[in-house]
């Protein structure tokens, strides 16, 4: 079976002569939970946005399930993406947020409506469908925002440190309702974070990405049959993945600023 995506020898050099993608190989399987931890500048978002198709790889292959990207968007290979920011527009009503992709893909506000209450309420907010997004929480805008990626029922879900801007109260729990949407649905989720924490709770496997140039440094694996709750997190096995992670962060950082050396003598 064909990879939800595949990268082979994939580059991303800027205009500005960054190369912020040495060759990069990646295959993500149908269900991974897949986080994208490293160094700040290591490409973590430029690989994200490759895997988007926001921006095109300098070299290399990119395939979405076995196909080039004009096949995405069609049932059974949907894509959707979620920004730190939640982007919601202030003067629209909180179903209306929601509905947006539906309506730029104009279907029936009728047909659609089911359909925005049913995101809303996977994210726990079947209550505040008549709101305005000023009347929201940070997290709840966050929740609406994710509600807005969902209501196109996606097959890949594309997440750039989208709770990195909220306290961590907040975060944890939106890890915990992540953690259970995507697991129950076997929805494939590739998710950028600076938390290694984060990334432990939430991953079945995590990539480990060093700088200078941006490149896969290594990857930890997380038995995604293990229930992502309270009890998980304050484990200790939790304390011993999070303590072998940090350990492969410290390798890449150094890894970093060798290759730092190596490229900008
Ligand atoms: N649109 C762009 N034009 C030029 N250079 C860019 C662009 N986007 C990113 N870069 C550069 O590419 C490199 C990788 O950036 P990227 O944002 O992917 O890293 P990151 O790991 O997500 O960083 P951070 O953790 O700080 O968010 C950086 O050197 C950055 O300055």
């Amino acid at each position: 079976m064909s990879p939800v995506v595949g990268l082979w020898g994939v580059e991303k050099v800027f205009g500005s002569g960054v190369r912020a993608l040495a060759p990069v190989d990646l295959e993500i399987q149908p269900g991974e939970f897949i986080s994208l931890i490293g160094p700040s500048g290591c490409g973590k978002s430029t690989l994200l946005k490759v895997i988007a198709s926001i921006h095109p790889p300098t070299a290399g292959l990119v395939r979405w399930w076995g196909r080039d990207f004009t096949h995405v968007g069609s049932e059974g290979h949907r894509m959707a993406f979620v920004f730190q920011d939640p982007t919601l527009m202030p003067w629209a009503r909180v179903e209306d947020n929601v509905r947006l992709p539906l309506d730029l893909e104009r279907v029936p506000v009728s047909t659609a409506a089911p359909q925005v209450r049913a995101a809303l309420e996977q994210v726990g907010l079947g209550h505040v469908l008549r709101h305005y997004p000023a009347q929201l929480s940070g997290g709840m805008k966050m929740r609406t925002s994710i509600a807005r990626a969902l209501v196109t029922r996606p097959d890949l879900l594309l997440m750039d440190e989208p709770f990195g801007a909220l306290d961590e109260f907040t975060r944890d729990r939106l890890d915990g309702e992540m953690a259970r949407l995507c697991y129950e649905n076997g929805l494939t989720t590739v998710f950028v974070t600076h938390s290694l924490y984060e990334a432990v709770f939430l991953s079945s496997r995590v990539i480990v990405m060093a700088a200078n140039p941006g490149r896969i440094f290594g990857e930890y694996h997380i038995d995604p049959a293990i229930r992502r709750d309270d009890a998980f997190r304050l484990s200790d096995g939790f304390a011993h993945m999070c303590r072998d992670l940090s350990q492969m962060l410290t390798e890449a950082t150094h890894a970093t600023f060798a290759g730092a050396e190596g490229v900008n003598p």
